[in-house]
Order: C-alpha cells, then sequence, then structure tokens
C-alpha cells in the first residue's frame, strides 16, 4: 500500500485516486472546480444575456456591459455581432468604409499579429487568468505565478479541467507540471497535451521545498499516516523513513489540498506534505522543513494558450514536438540524426503507448508473430521554429514518420541556477 501509493508516478485522475483510496470513500471531499467569481461571472452573464436579452437585474454580469468588461476577449466579438444585429433592425446604420469594406464605428478591428503578441499580456488588458490543477498553496499555484506575476490563478480539480478551461475561454492560459527532477515526468500530461488542441507558449522550473505539516500541537511520534500528491510522497519517500515514519502513505489530487484535508478534518494522527504557504494558509504547523530527497528537487511545468506564440532568435528558445514512427528500419535512430546532423541538442525524449495503435504485429514465416509495442515519442530540441535549421530538421523528420505535431516553440526558462542548500 505505501510502496504503492509513493511509487505510483501521477494520478490518473482525481476521481480514481479517491474512488481507490479508502480516506477519501469515508471522507469524500468533492472537487468542485473552484471557479474563479470573474470565470462564474462571465458563465453567468453569458447565459443570462442569451436567454433574456441581457436583462437579469440584480444579477451576477447583469447587462451587456457587464459581459463585455468580465470576459472582454469573447466581447469583442459579441459587440461586433449584437451592434451589428441592432443596426440592421433599427436601419441606423454606423458603417464607415475603411479600405473600401463596411465596417462599424466604435468597434476596434482585428489587430494584425505584431511582434508586441509575444507578450503574456492578455489581449482583454484585464488580469490574466491562468488555470492550474490543485487547490490555493500548491506548487502549480506558484508556478503560475512565477509564469506570470499578478496574474488571477484559477484552481481546478484535475488536469484535464485546466486543459478545458483555457479552451472553454475560462482561462487565458494553464500552467501544468510536466516533469520533476527526482519523480520523472508526468505523464498524464503528456497524454493530454496530445488529446487537446492547446500550444506549449513557455516553461517554468520551480525549486519544490517540501514541508511535513499536521494541527498544531500534533508530534510526529502521534503520526499513523502521511498524505500527499502521489509525487510529493515519492520526492520525500526517503527522508520520511529517516524521520522514523514508518507509517501508511497515501495519496491525493494536489499537496495543498493534502493539507486542507488534514485541516478540515481535525486530524490529529495524519500529516500532510505540501508547501509552507499551504501550511499558512490551512492553519497548520511545519513539523519538518525541506524533507525532499535531494534539496535540489526541481519540477518543470509548461505554459498552455489557445493559439502558439510567435518564435524568435533572439533568445534561447525550445521547441517539442510529438511523432509517431512510421514502417521501415531504425526509424527513431534516422529521426534523432535530423536534429544531430544540424547540432540542436535534444533536452529531453518521453514515449508513451499509441492510444490507437497499441500494438504491431510482425510476422516472421519461420517463427510465428512478434508483437512490438507502438509509441509516441514525445521529444524536446533546443532551438526556435523561427530558424531555418529547426525547420529543416523537422522536414526531415515528418519523411519518417506517419504523424508529427509540434506542441509549441517558447523562451526556455533561463533563471540562473541556485545551488541547493544542505
Ligand atoms: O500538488 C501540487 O502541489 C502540485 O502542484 C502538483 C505537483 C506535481 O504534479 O508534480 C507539482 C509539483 C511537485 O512536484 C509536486 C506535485
Amino acid at each position: 500500500m505505501q510502496a504503492a501509493a509513493a511509487a505510483s508516478s501521477h494520478s490518473p485522475s482525481g476521481t480514481n485516486l479517491r474512488s481507490l483510496n479508502p480516506l477519501f470513500r469515508s471522507n469524500p471531499v468533492i472537487l468542485i472546480p473552484r471557479y474563479h467569481p470573474t470565470v462564474v461571472k462571465c458563465m453567468k452573464s453569458r447565459s443570462s444575456s442569451s436567454s433574456s436579452g441581457g436583462s437579469n437585474p440584480g444579477g451576477v454580469g447583469a447587462t451587456r456591459a457587464d459581459w463585455q468588461s468580465s470576459c472582454a476577449i469573447l466581447a469583442g466579438k459579441v459587440a461586433v455581432v449584437s451592434q451589428q444585429q441592432e443596426t440592421e433592425k433599427s436601419g441606423n446604420s454606423n458603417l464607415s468604409a475603411v479600405n473600401g469594406h463596411r465596417t462599424l464605428d466604435l468597434v476596434p478591428l482585428p489587430k494584425p499579429l505584431s511582434i508586441t503578441d509575444f507578450s503574456p499580456a492578455p489581449m482583454h488588458g484585464s488580469q490574466l487568468r491562468v488555470a492550474y490543477q490543485g487547490v490555493p498553496g500548491a506548487y502549480s499555484e506558484a508556478a503560475a505565478g512565477k509564469a506570470y506575476p499578478n496574474c488571477e490563478a484559477i484552481p481546478c480539480d484535475q488536469f484535464e479541467v485546466a486543459f478545458q478551461a483555457v479552451e472553454l475561454w475560462l482561462a487565458d492560459r494553464a500552467v501544468l507540471p510536466v516533469e520533476n527532477s527526482l519523480g520523472g515526468s508526468i505523464h498524464r500530461n503528456y497524454d493530454l497535451l496530445l488529446r487537446h488542441r492547446l500550444h506549449i507558449v513557455g516553461e517554468v522550473q520551480l525549486p519544490v521545498h517540501h514541508c511535513l505539516l499536521a494541527l498544531p500541537g500534533v508530534r510526529t511520534d502521534y503520526l499513523s499516516r502521511v498524505i500527499s500528491h502521489p509525487q510529493a510522497l515519492a520526492q520525500c519517500e526517503h527522508t520520511l523513513t529517516k524521520l522514523g515514519l514508518n507509517v501508511a502513505r497515501e495519496a491525493v489530487d494536489d499537496t495543498a489540498g493534502a493539507a486542507e484535508f488534514v485541516s478540515n478534518n481535525g486530524l490529529r494522527d495524519t500529516a500532510a506534505i505540501a508547501s509552507a504557504r499551504a501550511a499558512e494558509l490551512y492553519g497548520l504547523q511545519i513539523l519538518a522543513d525541506g524533507i525532499q530527497d535531494d534539496s535540489g528537487n526541481v519540477t518543470r511545468f509548461v505554459m498552455l494558450a489557445r493559439e502558439p506564440i510567435v518564435p524568435r532568435t533572439d533568445r534561447p528558445f525550445k521547441t517539442s514536438i510529438v511523432f509517431a514512427h512510421d514502417k521501415g528500419t531504425s526509424v527513431l535512430f534516422k529521426v534523432l540524426s535530423a536534429f544531430a546532423f544540424r547540432n540542436i541538442s535534444l533536452t529531453k525524449i518521453e514515449s508513451r503507448p499509441h492510444r490507437n495503435r497499441p500494438i504491431r504485429l510482425v510476422d516472421d514465416a519461420n517463427v510465428g508473430t512478434a508483437k512490438h509495442f507502438e509509441y509516441m515519442f514525445y521529444v524536446d530540441f533546443e532551438a526556435s521554429m523561427a530558424e531555418t535549421r529547426a525547420q529543416n530538421a523537422l522536414a526531415e523528420v515528418q519523411e519518417f514518420t506517419s504523424f508529427l505535431r509540434v506542441l509549441g516553440s517558447y523562451p526556455m526558462d533561463m533563471t540562473p541556477w541556485s545551488p541547493p542548500r544542505d
């Protein structure tokens, strides 16, 4: 049980973990995506304006003006359509001519894409809304703050919800962990990158400093259980043993959620592994600080958006691709040499089962049928898609692959590395 919880790489989904976990079966925590009021406002005002023509006195987002200011990305389009309709109805035309096209006064024309679109600032001029998985105090929330200082962080109960929040315009970006220096890849997010059509627009690396948290007055020897995110449990496995904590370790959806759970349920026999900020938010004391097995523990997060950014060459860029190889021999070797010949360094390669074609049968008349597993390969390389060598490498890769997608070309996180304190 302990080993299974700590060794499992990442929660397949919040629901599964909870249904497997007796702790949550007896004491369910209902994970409702905690949409920020602004988001709820967008949703409410959308339904009110469509069902009641925009009059919903006293309600949230009661008027079209509310709707437009709280969800201005959509409002640009809403304004064009609704003003056009009203103008047509009233016959009172505010039309003028631009480049021979009839257009509406007061309605901003779409701006052509420029280099400033590279900036992470939201197009609607308000705070950038960034979806992350977990509750306040989670490392993903800190990563969202590092990626987009002063953003409005939107907690989501599952990774999938964070993807959907961006797809449905409830958020402008999602920030998701993809790998950790101790625990390795977060496979769930690799799979989701392929299933959704979002683009990677950046990366951040966050030093992850874990604490052992319990209710005030609780001592280590009272504990019969430690709960946390499976990655966090894995990252602290040896230290917990060194601390003499040979107690049950149970996986939950996120680190801060574990702290919240201990606090809300007054559990004096349970500790949570989470951040110091989670201790503060949920009124817990820090029993032990810096309990990750490696003091240089770092998690890499990627930022996702509906649109790709314009790749540049004036600063270090990374590009992430995913491909499935085609028939033939030495395909992976050929693909990787397309980068090697152009002096492009690969920073990561990950393989995942090919969902639609997991097995390939290879007939051999004399011996029988060999069954090969089929994979999707994820590769990160150090070059920008604005560089000819990267474009040529991908043109060559395409020759050996049955499927190729560029997940994103984005600036590398170049934050100076501070060596771990031991
Ligand atoms: O649970 C959290 O606090 C998270 O943000 C998730 C997560 C992860 O998915 O790896 C992020 C960073 C740490 O590596 C541990 C957990």
